[in-house]
Formats: structure tokens, sequence, C-alpha cells
């Protein structure tokens, strides 16, 4: 009940278009059950020439004429008339619910979208994406049916039942009793369908989510499948998975089949019991016993079957729709799953406040790791005064990457801190701590909007100008009015129709037009050319002293003009130190800067700082 409420609130602010659409389809049923007095009325007291029996019959005889003809006619103009007003009730209904589910739809989509903009990279690198997008795409439609069914049905067939069952106990108490068979046996069945189909829907949203994951990974690596020839492969695996979730879709579906049968086996059990009881009675009270009128006639008798299908009818909608109900709970309790995902990122009850401006960093004793039990950072203190370039460095894999991603706190400290002048970066609002933070990595997503747009992305409503010279400070001006509608130019999916070098000076133009007072590049040049790189270093040279700048590089070329190179080895910081001290030293970086600066093995230490090859040289 608790879960059914939950869901139901999406609907809340809604209320009173729920509460109209309910008030129109009873209208509807009611004048529904007007049709079948048309009939019995023209069997009892038209042809049969009895007088009308209640209220309602003796409405119908006063407004038509005295001819037979006439009144014949006149029966069939109401039934017509009634069939019609229904309808348009109907339809007025229809599409005021169709208003409530779909602004009920809107509300879970923004509601589970926002969150998964809140959860943290923690969450989304441990799930395919696919599983997301199948959640907010198709689960999400789950509110939208149980609503349907609720409201819809439900309620509406809750009250019909009740209707009905007066009305026809009035109409014969034996045969209204007899009619209620039906619904233990009915209650039994639901009870055991429920549970079998509830657990194949369970499955099979699992499977439809794992070929949405198997397409959008096919689609995103399409090159390499192209490449190293393996579209056979891919279609066998789509394949497998496409037969995979069918076969879980055909068990499911023989469940609710064998569940329809019973349900109408049960119904149809109901009708004969009626048809046989009746059809005795009227015989009893026409032919035997002489009751007449007071008895049971022919036309009492067709009332009473035609009320018994509006009886079963509710009873039979409530029992077929379970199927797709059961459906509809798996997809809303997928949905309510990722929607309880606590953010492992939480901004402080209190946050302090923190304009952005420049700021002493400090990493003290900080400690890390993705997964209990296997540290990936130790100890790790660092200072870095404001405007100073530095750069960590060292082999793949020790954790220079994972370092540039605490500070935004895109995950936090195992232990030890992370400040800013001081303040510990968890208490301050995670916005307010990104603000301060520009980030540009290896690999940068462009959006499909204009490279005008792309730089702007951190700024809505940057000008020209602030766009223009954002583009010059990063060395992109020359290219962009270089390409057919320079800044206006539209780039495709993953900005395929730039270059690597110019994707990457549009992310260093998208982090600086933010004026961040941080700038942080993990491997900036390492997909560049000689040419790239130099630029990129000349940039990065310009605003040293206007921004802090952290940089994570295998180029020594890159970071050997920063005021401070930190050198990692598992984990750990081991040396630290301006390019020229380092190499005095004949440390780790002296044995990495050997490599690539190509010195002599076994030169004496030189007395004067090593000439550092200029970018596009080594
Ligand atoms: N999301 C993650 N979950 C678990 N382990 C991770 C995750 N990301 C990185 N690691 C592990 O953490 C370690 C450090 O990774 P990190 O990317 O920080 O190294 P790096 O020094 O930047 O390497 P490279 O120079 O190759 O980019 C690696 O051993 C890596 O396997």
């Amino acid at each position: 009940m608790r879960f059914l409420l939950r869901c139901l609130a999406y609907f809340r602010p809604d209320l009173p278009r729920i509460v109209w659409s309910l008030a129109l389809t009873f209208l509807a049923t009611l004048v529904g059950l007007l049709q079948p007095i048309t009939v019995k009325v023209l069997i009892d007291s038209v042809l049969g020439n009895k007088p009308a029996s209640g209220w309602v019959d003796g409405l119908f005889v006063a407004v038509l004429p005295a001819s037979k003809e006439g009144q014949i006619i006149g029966l069939a103009a109401i039934g017509l008339l009634i069939t019609i007003t229904a309808a348009v009730l109907v339809m007025v209904q229809t599409m005021a619910s169709v208003k409530v589910g779909y602004y009920g739809l809107r509300h879970v989509r923004s509601d589970l979208f926002m969150h998964l903009q809140r959860l943290s990279l923690a969450y989304h690198r441990s799930r395919p994406q696919g599983d997301s997008l199948y959640r907010l795409s198709s689960d999400t439609y789950g509110f939208q049916t149980i609503l349907n069914i609720i409201v819809g049905n439900v309620l509406v067939s809750i009250v019909m039942l009740l209707v009905m069952a007066w009305v026809m106990f009035t109409i014969q108490p034996m045969l209204a009793l007899i009619s209620l068979v039906a619904i233990p046996l009915l209650l039994w069945t639901h009870r055991w369908a429920n549970r079998a189909i509830t657990a194949g829907w369970e499955e099979a949203k699992v499977a439809d989510s794992g070929l949405m994951t198997v397409v959008q990974r096919a689609v995103a690596s399409l090159w390499l499948t192209q490449a190293f020839r393996r579209e056979k492969h891919e279609y066998q695996k789509f394949r497998g998975e496409v037969d995979g979730a069918m076969a879980i879709l055909f068990r499911v579906h023989w469940r609710e089949v064998i569940y329809t049968l019973l349900v109408a086996s049960i119904l149809g059990l109901g009708v004969a019991l009626i048809l046989g009881f009746g059809g005795w009675f009227v015989y009893r009270d026409q032919y035997v016993t002489g009751a007449g009128e007071a008895g049971m006639t022919i036309g009492k008798l067709y009332v009473f079957l035609a009320y018994l299908n509006k009886f079963y009818e509710p009873l039979n909608k409530m029992t077929g729709s379970g199927s797709t109900f059961a459906q509809a709970t798996v997809q809303a309790k997928r949905v309510f799953e990722v929607l309880d995902q606590k953010p492992m990122i939480e901004d402080p009850p209190n946050p302090l406040a923190f304009p952005k401006q420049s700021r002493v960093i400090e990493f003290k004793n900080v400690d890390f790791e993705y997964l209990p039990g296997k540290p990936i950072l130790r100890d790790v203190s660092a200072k870095i005064t404001p405007g100073n370039m530095v750069a960590f460095v060292g082999e793949s894999g020790v954790g220079k990457s994972t370092i540039l991603s605490l500070l935004p706190r895109f995950y936090d400290v195992t232990a030890g801190s992370i400040e800013l002048d001081g303040l510990n970066v968890r208490s301050v609002a995670t916005a307010d701590l990104r603000a301060h933070i520009a980030i540009v990595l290896q690999e940068n997503p462009l959006l499909p909007a204009t490279v005008a747009e792309n730089i702007a992305y951190g700024v809505p409503g940057a000008t020209q100008e602030q766009i223009r010279a954002a583009a010059e400070a990063s060395e992109a001006d020359e290219f962009i009015k270089r390409l057919p509608e320079g800044y206006d130019t539209i780039l495709n999916e993953n900005a395929t129709n730039i270059s690597g070098g110019q994707r990457q000076r549009l992310a260093i133009a998208r982090a600086l037009i933010t004026e961040a007072p941080i700038l942080i590049l993990d491997e900036p040049t390492s997909a560049l050319d000689p040419q790239n790189e130099q630029l990129i270093t000349a940039t990065l040279g310009k605003l040293k002293g206007k921004r802090t700048i952290i940089i994570v590089s295998h180029r020594l070329s890159t970071v050997a003009d920063c005021d401070e190179i930190f050198v990692m080895e598992g984990g750990r910081i081991t040396e630290r130190g301006r390019h020229d001290e380092l190499i005095l030293r004949r440390g780790p970086y002296y044995r990495m800067a050997r490599h690539q600066l190509k010195l002599e093995d076994d030169a004496a230490p030189p007395a004067s700082p090593v000439p550092i090859p200029a970018p596009g040289t080594v």
C-alpha cells in the first residue's frame, strides 16, 4: 500500500483533474446502464403489452408516442442517444486521464533525471549506462500504468461492482448470490498468477535493459567494431541478447495467457450458472406456478444477464489488468531503486559561505581507495599556493588522475583531508567548490552544438567577446575562424568533424571562460602532436601567475616549467621540487627524464639547470 501511495504521489498536483476524470467515468457508466432498459421496455412493455415495472421503465414509456411503430422507433432513437452520450463522456474522460498520466510521467522522469545527475561518478561507473537509460525512458511508464489501472479501473470497478451487485439483488436475490460464486475463485487465481507474472516481469526487465546496454555499447564503439572487423561477433552477441530476452518474455506471456484462460473459464462458469438457474426460474414462474409479472420474466432475465455482464466486466478488467499491473509495479520498483540510492557526495547540512576566489589548496595526509581494502593513494600531502603551476608525474596507474578527481569531490578521501584556504572541501556546498575549478581531460566530451555554445557551456549567456577571448587564450581562435561557419559551426556527435588537437583547445577555452581560479588538466597534451603540444604549453605559460594550474602529464616538456613537480610512486609522493632540482637529485624523476630528454646515462649531474628542449623537439 505504501508503495502504491508513493507511486500515486507523483500525480497529486493533478488531483482536481483526477476527480473530474473519475466523475466522468461514473457518469458514463450510469448512462451505459440505461442501455439494457431500452430492450427490456421493448420486450415487456411494447411487444409484451405489460405495464412498466419501476420508475425508470415508466419514464421511458412516458416519452414514447402512442403508436407501436412510433414506440419501436422511439426506443431505437433513445438507445442511440444513450450510446453517443456515453461515448462522448468516455472521450472527455480519456483526454483528462491522458493529461494526468503524462503530467505524472513528467514528474517521475524529472525526479529520476535530477537524481541520476546527483549520483556520484562512482555510482555511474559501476553500472551500465544502458540500464540508466532504460529506467528513465521505459520503466517510468510504469507509474502512468499504475495510475490508469487504479483510478480508471480499480476504483471505478469497485463502485461498479457494488452498484451492480445491488441492482442484481433487487432483480433476483438467489441469482445474484449464485453470480457471486466467481469472486473467491477469481481471487485465488489472481494470487497465484500475480506472484508468477511479477517474477517473470522482473526477469524480463533486467533482460530488456541488458539489450539496451548492448546496443548502447555497440553504437558507442562502432569504430572499434569496424576497425577490427568484429561486426559478425557483435551481431551474434546482440542476437544472443535478443533471443534471451525473447525467451523470458515468452515465459511471461505463457503465464499471462493461462491466467486469462482461467479468468475466462471462471466467468463463463458464472454465466452458465445464471443461464441455467435463471432459465429454470422463468420456466417455473411463467409456465408452472403462473406467478406472471411478480415472478421471473424473460425481460427480467435478459436485464439480469446484461447486468451480470456489467458485473463481471469490472472483475474481468481488474483481473485482466493484473498482468499489466504486475509489469508496472516491477517498472516503478526499478525507478525507486535508483531514487533510493543516496548520493555518495552530499552537501553538508549547513554549508559555509565560499565565494569564488583564489585559494591555497592543501592535500593533508590523504588516503584513498575505490574499493575497500585496495588503497590507491597513501598519505599524500601537498600544498599549492594561488597562481602557481604544479604537476603530478609518475608511472601509469600510480594515482595521478585520482588525486585530480578528489579536489572537485567526484570522490571523497578515505582518510586525511583536502582544504582550500584551511576549509575542508566537505564543509562547503559542492556547487560552490566546483565553481572554483575548471577541468580539462585527455578526452573531453563536446556536445553536438555550435563551437560557441560548446565554449560557453559553463557560462550560459556568455557574450561573443567572452567566447572569442577564451578561444584566443587557448589558441583556438585561428582554427575556429577557418571552420565553414566559424563560431557557428555545429560539431557532430563526439565532435569528429574537428581534430583531436582542436577538440583539446576547445576544451581549454571552455575551461578558461569560466574564470575559475583553479585549472585542472589531466594529460592535456598526451594525444597531441608536437606543434599542438607547443601551442597548449604556451597557453599554460601565459596563464601562470593568473590561475592556479594543476597538471597531470607524462610529458616532461609540458611540466618542466612548473613551480613544483610532485613525483608519485605506488600512490605516494616520493619526490618534489622544480624540474632542475629534481634532475640534479638523480632520483625517480631523473630516471623518467633520462628517457624523454635523452640525457646521457652516466652524465655527471649538470652544474647548471638542464636545458629543456622546446616542446616538439623531443
Ligand atoms: N573507478 C575506479 N574503480 C576502481 N579502481 C580504479 C578506478 N579508477 C582508477 N582505478 C585504479 O586506481 C589506480 C590509479 O588510477 P589513476 O587513473 O589515478 O592512475 P594514473 O596515475 O592517472 O594513471 P595514468 O597515467 O595511466 O592515467 C589504478 O590502479 C586504477 O586501476
